[in-house]
């Protein structure tokens, strides 16, 4: 047991409120949500100029509402790279105080010169110059928060992004509803909402710039940091090579774009299709905001709801999902609904969005994650481009399409056309990456739905563990501490640092509990006494030794985990085996083995080879024959985390089929071998 005991991690919602607390970083904070804001009431503007631009054409309107968008991502795939390094080399506040004053400006001239060559010139100048505001900004963070906030300090920047954009769509409705008004209370005239609303964004920027210009704890000089941003191309092509290799991978990177896809041709076409419905820019103000109120709702929220399901499940799943909220949407004809439809669009999206982003985390190998997620995300920005293109094209090209059925009209405009075929084909990808990813085939998807709503059986799958953790599983006798000492062995000798430990009594204090609970002396226990004992050893198994040497980058193998406490006290001792889950979950702070080995056997051939049985080998056989089945149920829920070997071959044989499996998992072999193996599984 070392010395001193690691401390645990600061809880995680204290940690974003603390690093508000900062008042450098709280000021920069400020004026990021103030920018984001503007920025957001700034697109809704720029696209509803878009429209307004057109003069009631049909087509026109959806080129020219593409072009805004495709004008704010183009810089950022050509110039994203360079302008990270210019930015370096400048004084970060003077650079984000000038870029911020020329964006102030830039949106005034917006509505001033009113013509579409301005627009579009207007937004990708906007553009560029946030290229080089950003990275001055990520460079400056670390400065004001310290190195152990940076994570927090992250998520309050991604709030402030994208937190405000349901804001900034309800202000902009009001804007629109309220425009005569507003305008009355000026002697001279502002012009319509979208003038309006144009202003008040180049009003934040403004305010941005005051706030950094007085934010003096920025140190002077250019940005020590290197920009993480590598060239788009080759980060492509880098990150389809090791993307290529595994279907899991594959499956999930095939699927995120299809929800990226799913998600521009939305936005993309959100304003004509709001017009489709007789809507004006109030009603596309409201659609915006409930796209991101769902989305943020999903992503909030998804996760926990959707705890106990396989993650591998759920990002299939909630796609498919989204695709047919996507077909509901362009098949009701009613702006009432199509809000609430698309809430759910929104919120099925997000669960696809982080479900993606956690299992790309989880499942790539150390060496190769950056360069992964640099090619996700290129890819994403690519797709953006693509989907905003063509989607409007396809909807001009279908056009407006007037239909009677008997006495009633109805339209059937491109809009909903290709909000329609978008909605398939994400429904088609979620399906297919549904099935690529193959998890539990043997479990149908509603069993696994039921099993989620029951409790916590369900949620041993799919979470993220880094490292190598093996858990050894099975009955009395199955050979658990045989094998995991023979496997410690063949580990050690390819080089890995092996901590072979066991439950209970893996510490002092498991010792000592480990004396309790299996002597004779003790007697009965009550099942809920016993079970809370084998997780107080865990708790402090888990926290004294496992995680400090996952952390050191050990491998660590565990003779019996809380499988163990599932079959024996949850089926042996009949208590709920979720209950006895979730105590196992809580004691481990979720800490789920990489692999867990459950060698099956007959009971009474186990109990056969021992000698002096213990207090609970000395159970019945029935008792021995539930856990046993129980093994076997927990294997069957998640196949791909659990090998079932059958104990009744010889030692040899059992190890043999130990580590051919072992031999694959993703995280064993480093870079040093050869690369191919990265991704084996
Ligand atoms: N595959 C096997 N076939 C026959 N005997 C075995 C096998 N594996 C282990 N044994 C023997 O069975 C006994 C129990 O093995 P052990 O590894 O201590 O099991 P566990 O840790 O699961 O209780 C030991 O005497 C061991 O030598
Ligand atoms: C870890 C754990 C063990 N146990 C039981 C199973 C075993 O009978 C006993 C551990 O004994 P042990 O001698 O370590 O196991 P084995 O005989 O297989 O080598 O504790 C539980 O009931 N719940 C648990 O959570």
């Amino acid at each position: 047991m070392p010395a001193s005991l690691p401390t645990p991690a600061a809880p995680a919602q204290d940690a974003t409120r603390s690093v508000l607390a900062i008042p450098a970083f709280r000021k920069l904070w400020n004026s990021m949500v103030f920018s984001s804001l503007g920025d957001w009431l700034g697109l809704l503007a720029t696209t509803a100029l878009a429209a307004q631009l057109s003069g009631g054409s049909y087509a026109t309107a959806n080129f020219a509402i593409a072009g805004v968008f495709i004008a704010r991502l183009l810089p950022a795939v050509f110039l994203g790279p360079i302008a990270g390094v210019i930015a370096d080399r400048f004084d970060r506040r003077k650079l984000m105080v000038t870029a911020d004053i020329f964006r102030a400006g830039l949106y005034i001239s917006i509505p001033i010169v009113n013509t579409y060559f301005w627009l579009y010139a207007a937004m990708i100048l906007v553009e560029c110059l946030t290229l080089f505001w950003s990275p001055a900004k990520e460079a400056t963070v670390p400065n004001l928060v310290g190195k152990d906030k940076l994570e927090s300090a992250n998520q309050a920047s991604l709030l402030a992004a994208y937190g405000t954009a349901p804001v900034a769509a309800i202000l902009f409705s009001l804007l629109t509803l309220f425009a005569s008004a507003i305008e009355s209370l000026f002697p001279f005239s502002i012009g319509t909402s979208v003038d309006i609303a144009l202003y008040a964004n180049a009003a934040t920027f403004a305010f941005a710039a005051f706030t950094i210009w007085g934010l003096k704890e920025i140190p002077k000089g250019a940005a020590a940091e290197k920009a993480k941003d590598e060239n788009i191309w080759k980060s492509l092509h880098d990150g389809w090579k090791s993307v290529s290799e595994t279907k899991l991978i594959r499956g999930l990177v095939v699927g995120m774009i299809g929800a990226f896809s799913a998600a521009g041709a939305v936005i993309g076409l959100a304003r004509t299709f709001v017009g489709d419905l007789g809507g004006g820019d109030a009603a596309y103000g409201v659609l915006f905001g409930a796209v991101f109120t769902g989305l943020a709702i999903g992503i909030a929220f998804g996760p926990k709801i959707f705890a106990q399901f396989s993650r591998r499940r759920l990002f299939g799943a909630s796609l498919t999902t989204a695709g047919i909220f996507l077909v509901l949407l362009a098949l009701i004809p009613n702006l009432v609904l199509a809000v609430f439809t698309v809430i759910f669009l929104g919120a099925f999206s997000g669960i696809t969005w982080v479900t993606g982003f956690t299992m790309l985390g989880m499942e790539v190998a150390d060496e190769v994650r950056g360069r992964t997620f640099a090619f996700v995300q290129s890819l994403i920005r690519i797709t953006l481009v693509a989907v905003l293109a063509i989607a409007p094209a396809v909807a001009a090209a279908f056009g407006v399409h007037t239909y009677k059925i008997q006495n009633a009209t109805f339209n059937f405009n491109g809009a909903q056309v290709t909000i329609l075929i978008a909605g398939l084909i994400a429904s088609i990808i979620g399906a297919i990456s549904y099935h690529q990813m193959k998890d539990r085939p043997s479990v149908s998807l509603w069993s696994d739905i039921a099993n989620a709503l029951k409790g916590e059986l369900g949620g041993i799958t799919g979470a993220p563990t880094t490292g190598v953790f093996i858990a050894f599983e099975g009955g009395e006798g199955t050979g658990k501490s045989t094998q995991s000492k023979l496997l410690k062995e063949w580990l050690e000798a390819r080089g890995e640092n092996v901590v072979l430990s066991r439950e209970p009594g893996g510490t002092d204090l498991g010792q000592g509990l480990r004396k309790i609970l299996l002597g004779h002396e003790t007697g009965v226990i009550s099942p809920r006494a016993e079970a809370l004992l084998y997780a107080a050893d865990r708790a402090h198994h888990v926290f004294s030794i496992i995680r400090p040497a996952l952390a050191e980058g050990k491998v660590v193998i565990t003779d019996r985990y809380f499988d163990s406490s599932i079959a024996y006290q949850g089926a042996g001792r009949v208590l709920a085996p979720g209950e006895v889950a979730r105590i196992s979950r809580w004691a481990t702070e979720s800490l789920f083995p990489t692999l867990t080995i459950v060698i099956d056997l007959p009971a009474e051939i186990g109990i056969g080879r021992l000698h002096n049985p213990d207090r609970l080998e000395a159970e019945p056989l029935a008792f021995h024959e539930r856990v046993r089945q129980e093994f076997l149920q927990l294997a069957r829920l998640d196949p791909e985390r659990y090998l079932v070997v059958d104990g009744k071959q010889t030692i040899q044989e059992i190890h043999a089929a130990i580590i051919a499996r072992v031999g694959e998992l993703p995280a064993l072999n480093k870079t040093d071998k050869p690369a191919k193996k990265i991704f084996k599984r």
